[in-house]
């Protein structure tokens, strides 16, 4: 289909909810003394008449465009289901924190306890970055796995072969079984990290999607301290890091076990033609409005599923690929969600997470792992202050205020590296004065700094990325977007050592820093407002363009809607925004 093909479908498609405005329009049209009260009512109004209560309505917001016609649950609160399947699922989160978490004291810890010989230098890279490849192997095909067997199946598939993986790390003598064992549970990770927030932003209310998508990574930076924590207590332990890696067999497992009595997205069901299915989680997700509504909701998701054509799944996943490329709203995407994941990446943040204790005990600190923690930890605190921010404040701003955060902090890093006089010798780091210096604090200062930064931007924004495509690329898009974002992880943590010795560790903070200023200006020209606009709505506003100015005004008309909990004179149209 070409892209202009796709664009009618699309308009079509538009006006067809027109129509469906009009439908709910007509039970208002009579009352016209106030616009006030006309969408108050509306709001409050469904097809057959009866009244709802104010908090559960269902309503078009009234923009007479093509942009933000859609049907939207106004002002719901996310219901019990929603909070429990937001939890359940951010448990991949957490094992995706504790197992990339656990390795570096697990390493310290094994001494001879593979093969009898103490590991490798580069053994023990391989060990670590066996996880990452796992990861990014199934990054690849995990949307693809999502979109044909369902979000929940896809999940309870990574729970084995986490457990797999860590039995056989568990009971590992041989340094080829803990590798593969590694490697295993990577492939778990890979697919947890991308299908977790795909579940939740599918199925969140759009004005909590932000903030329960944070809940995923709240997950990823709670378990990396975790695993930080643990790793400190049990390093002294005999066969501790068999228990470290142990206690990761309980998470997977409890979320294999409750999944069983859970349903699957509404979107998922819809994309399989399944509208009963979608009906009835709707209405569990959405309580209080009545059926006729979640009827309304479902019809407009069906309309707006343009299924991908193809005789087999061969076939369709080529035509599925085609269409994340050819059509330009989803080739946009495709380079917003890869680029902040890449920005994510590259930026540095997980060769801190990796080798903090080798920094600090560079820089003199004796407790280095303790020093390591305080990086878990303000990674974990800014996220949690990340969660209350990011659908008030928006993800737009929030990236444009924190990287150059991050900007300053580096250069303070590569400064204070610069004066410190570290020299690199036969692959050891040697430090030119004993102890800690006034320059070994301004580092340790520049990196919490640094850590605070990403932690409430670009390191959890980028996880957003399930609202950037439509539904029939989302699963494809994210895995490219997911990939992006493995790969990264790969190439900085394989490589960081290295920098440190051939750039200095000024030049390779420098570096960070300068990639840093990139991405800010990748993000003011090319990442739009996203935050409290319907999943369905962002295809619309990058169709033309990135379309910045127009979705931070949309964005921002959407929480006076939600502050003022009513629609009251809220009429623009994509088209006045853009022309502005
Ligand atoms: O969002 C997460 C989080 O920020 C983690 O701390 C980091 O290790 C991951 O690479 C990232 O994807």
């Amino acid at each position: 289909m070409s892209s202009s093909e796709h664009n009618d479908i699309v308009a079509d498609d538009f006006e067809n909810f027109k129509t469906i405005q009009a439908g709910l329009s007509t039970a208002v049209d009579d009352d016209s003394s106030s616009n006030n009260n006309n969408n108050q009512h509306r709001a409050a109004t469904s097809h057959d008449g009866t009244t709802q209560p104010n908090n559960i309505a269902l309503k078009a917001y009234d923009d007479e465009d093509n942009t933000s016609i859609l049907m939207t649950f106004h002002n719901t609160k996310p219901s019990p289901l929603i909070i429990v399947l937001t939890i359940i699922s951010s448990i991949s989160g957490f094992m995706f924190g504790y197992d990339t978490g656990y390795i570096s004291s697990a390493l310290v810890a094994i001494g001879t306890d593979l093969d009898n010989k103490v590991l490798t230098y580069g053994e023990k890279e391989i060990i670590t970055a066996a996880t990452s490849l796992g990861a990014l192997c199934t990054a690849v095909i995990a949307g693809l796995l999502a979109d044909c067997f369902g979000r929940k199946p896809v999940i309870m598939f990574s729970n084995v072969l986490f457990l797999i993986g860590a039995s056989m790390q568990c009971g590992a003598h041989t340094f080829w079984v803990m590798t593969v064992g590694r490697f295993i549970m990577g492939f778990g990770i890979g697919i947890g990290s991308l299908v977790s927030p795909l579940f939740i932003s599918e199925i969140s209310p759009s004005r909590f999607r932000g903030r329960l998508t944070v809940i995923n990574c709240l997950c990823i930076t709670g378990g990396q301290l975790v695993a930080y924590g643990c790793g400190a207590g049990l390093t002294q332990v005999e066969n501790g890091w068999r228990i470290l890696v142990g206690i990761g067999l309980i998470p997977p497992a409890i979320q294999f076990v409750v999944f069983f009595w859970l349903p699957d997205t509404p979107r998922f069901y819809i994309m399989k033609g399944q509208l009963d299915k979608a009906c009835k989680v709707l209405a569990k997700t959405h309580l209080g409005a009545t059926e006729d509504l979640i009827h309304d909701k479902v019809d407009e998701l069906s309309r707006l599923n343009n299924s991908i054509p193809g005789k087999n799944i061969f076939e369709r996943t080529i035509n599925t690929i085609k269409e994340v490329h050819r059509v330009p709203s989803n080739l946009r995407a495709l380079i917003i969600a890869c680029g902040l994941q890449g920005i994510q990446q590259f930026t540095g943040f997980n060769s801190l997470m990796y080798f903090s204790s080798t920094i600090f005990e560079t820089v003199g600190f004796k407790n280095s792992t303790a020093v390591s923690i305080i990086v878990a930890a303000t990674n974990f605190v800014f996220t949690i202050i990340a969660f209350f921010i990011i659908d008030r404040v928006g993800r737009r701003l929030i990236l444009l205020i924190a990287i150059p955060g991050m900007i300053v902090s580096l250069v303070i890093c590569a400064v204070a590296f610069h004066f410190m006089g570290i020299k690199f010798d036969g692959g050891q780091a040697v430090v030119q004065s004993d102890g800690i210096s006034g320059w070994g604090i301004v580092i340790i200062v520049g990196m919490i700094c640094y850590v605070g930064s990403y932690a409430i931007g670009i390191g959890n924004v980028p996880w957003q990325q399930s609202e950037l495509f439509p539904q029939n690329v989302r699963g494809i898009g994210t895995s490219y977007s997911t990939a992006t974002n493995w790969a990264g992880s790969l190439v900085i943590s394989s490589t960081f050592l290295t920098m440190l010795q051939k750039i200095t560790p000024p030049g390779t903070f420098g570096l960070f820093a300068a990639l840093s200023f990139v991405s800010w200006i990748f993000v003011w020209f090319c990442y739009p407002e996203l935050s409290g606009l319907e999943l369905e709505e962002t295809q619309q506003i990058l169709t033309g363009g990135f379309n910045i100015k127009a979705s931070t005004i949309l964005a921002k008309k959407r929480k006076q809607l939600h502050n003022v909990e009513a629609a009251v004179n809220f009429k623009p149209t994509i088209n006045e925004i853009i022309e502005d």
